[in-house]
């Protein structure tokens, strides 16, 4: 099975393609949806969250007001990296479950919809990588359009991550999405060529019913990932900012 993983930044576009990418049949792990599921109440996330920030992080009904940790934690470096430090354990093991129910299912082909793949190495982990891409003025228009919030807001999530830029060169395929909505169905439908290209004929059958072959073609994509160099290290800061 090819293991996909689909990044871009904040409001590229990502969900969008998922989306499309689900109704063509492709199963979809959203990285944001276990993120969510991984805080919501009686969960060790949840605990540690309302230990650290009070109860004035919680709605009326018990769930955590997002709204207000997304501004605790998107203006201060150091309550994100703790806040990713509790989430993200939990979001990479339900991945890893994720990634193994699709296997046994059978399928050819697993996409990975993580936002932060190449700020947390996970892009070394799947077997192509796709960057939805966007100019990072069209990322923050429509960040700010989706969500209504102000230009600054907008840039301090933005700012947050890796630039668009900057994840270009790590890429098997990119998807560009500067334009219109049908132009991304169209860059989308390019996308699935490729992809079917790249999950290799029958190769995946015998993956699939011998698992050693499966093993050992695994490693044979993912070992020249393992030697690669970082493209250079990510500060959490957008340079120049
Ligand atoms: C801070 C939180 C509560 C804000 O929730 P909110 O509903 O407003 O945003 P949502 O979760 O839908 O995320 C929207 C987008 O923000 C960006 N984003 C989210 N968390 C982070 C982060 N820690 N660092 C950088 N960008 C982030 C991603 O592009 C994501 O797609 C939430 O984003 C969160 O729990 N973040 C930590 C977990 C995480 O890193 N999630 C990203 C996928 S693993
Ligand atoms: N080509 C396009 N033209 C106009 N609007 C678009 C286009 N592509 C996406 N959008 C809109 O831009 C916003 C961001 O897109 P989307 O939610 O798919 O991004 P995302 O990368 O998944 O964001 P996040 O990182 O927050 O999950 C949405 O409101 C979406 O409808």
């Amino acid at each position: 099975m090819l293991v996909v993983g689909l990044t871009g930044g904040i409001a590229t576009g990502k969900s969008t393609v998922s989306s499309l990418l689900k109704a063509r049949g492709y199963p979809i792990i959203d990285a944001d949806v276990l993120a969510r599921e991984a805080v919501l109440p009686g969960t060790s996330a949840y605990a540690a969250i309302v230990k650290t920030f009070g109860k004035e992080i919680l709605q009326s009904d018990g769930y955590l007001d997002r709204k207000k940790l997304g501004a605790a934690v998107f203006s201060d470096e150091g309550k994100r990296k703790w806040l990713n430090g509790i989430v993200h354990p939990a979001v990479r093991r339900a991945m890893v479950w994720g990634v193994i129910r699709a296997w046994v299912r059978g399928e050819k082909v697993c996409i990975v919809d993580v936002p932060l793949l190449i700020e947390t190495g996970l892009w070394k982990w799947v077997g192509k990588v796709v960057v939805v891409y966007t100019s990072a003025e069209i990322q923050l228009q429509r960040l700010m359009k989706r969500d209504g919030s102000t230009r600054e807001e907008a840039s301090s999530r933005l700012n947050s991550q890796l630039p668009i830029a900057e994840k270009l060169p790590y890429a098997d395929h990119v998807v560009e999405n500067s334009g219109t909505l049908m132009e991304l169905e169209g860059e989308t439908q390019l996308l699935i060529n490729r992809l079917d290209r790249d999950s290799g004929g029958l190769t995946w059958l015998l993956c699939w019913l011998i698992p050693p072959i499966g093993i050992f073609f695994g490693l044979k994509s993912l070992t020249p990932r393992w030697l690669k160099k970082e493209k250079g290290r990510f500060s959490g800061k957008r340079r120049g900012s």
